[in-house]
């Protein structure tokens, strides 16, 4: 069969695939990486309508399913909060969660990568 032609990949598949490893190193325990399941954590999937988590919004790279950069934030946020939903606040989980967040946050809406729109005075 002949391969697919090559496309070019979208500038903003190219972005997130540069963003993705910077949010994923500032989770070094991984806690982030994988869904999380209900043998790890009881009731999860009855407490959590929409999970997330790091190897999912890969998938979605790769396949093309983030259409703007506010879809992809979205997607990290909804990641961390699920955490601080799910997890009490004095859980290893939560701290790392809210911690993920402010720092992950930075990364995603600097001036670099959300140019400065002047308010009117
Ligand atoms: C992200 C999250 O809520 C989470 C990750 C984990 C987790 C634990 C070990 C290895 C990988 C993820 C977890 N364990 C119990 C309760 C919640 N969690």
């Amino acid at each position: 069969t002949s391969l697919r032609p090559r496309q070019e990949k979208p500038a903003l598949q190219k972005l997130l695939e540069l963003l993705l490893p910077n949010l994923e190193h500032k989770d070094p325990r991984q806690f982030f990486a994988w869904p999380v399941t209900d043998s790890i954590a009881p009731n999860y999937s009855s407490i959590i309508t929409k999970p997330m988590d790091f190897s999912t919004m890969k998938h979605k790279i790769e396949e093309n399913q983030y259409k703007t950069l506010q879809e992809f934030t979205d997607d990290f946020v909804l990641m961390c909060n699920n955490a601080m939903t799910y997890n009490q606040p004095d859980t290893v989980y939560y701290k790392a969660a809210k911690r993920l967040l402010h720092t992950g946050l930075r990364t995603l809406t600097p001036e670099k990568v959300r140019p400065y729109v002047p308010t009117i005075s």
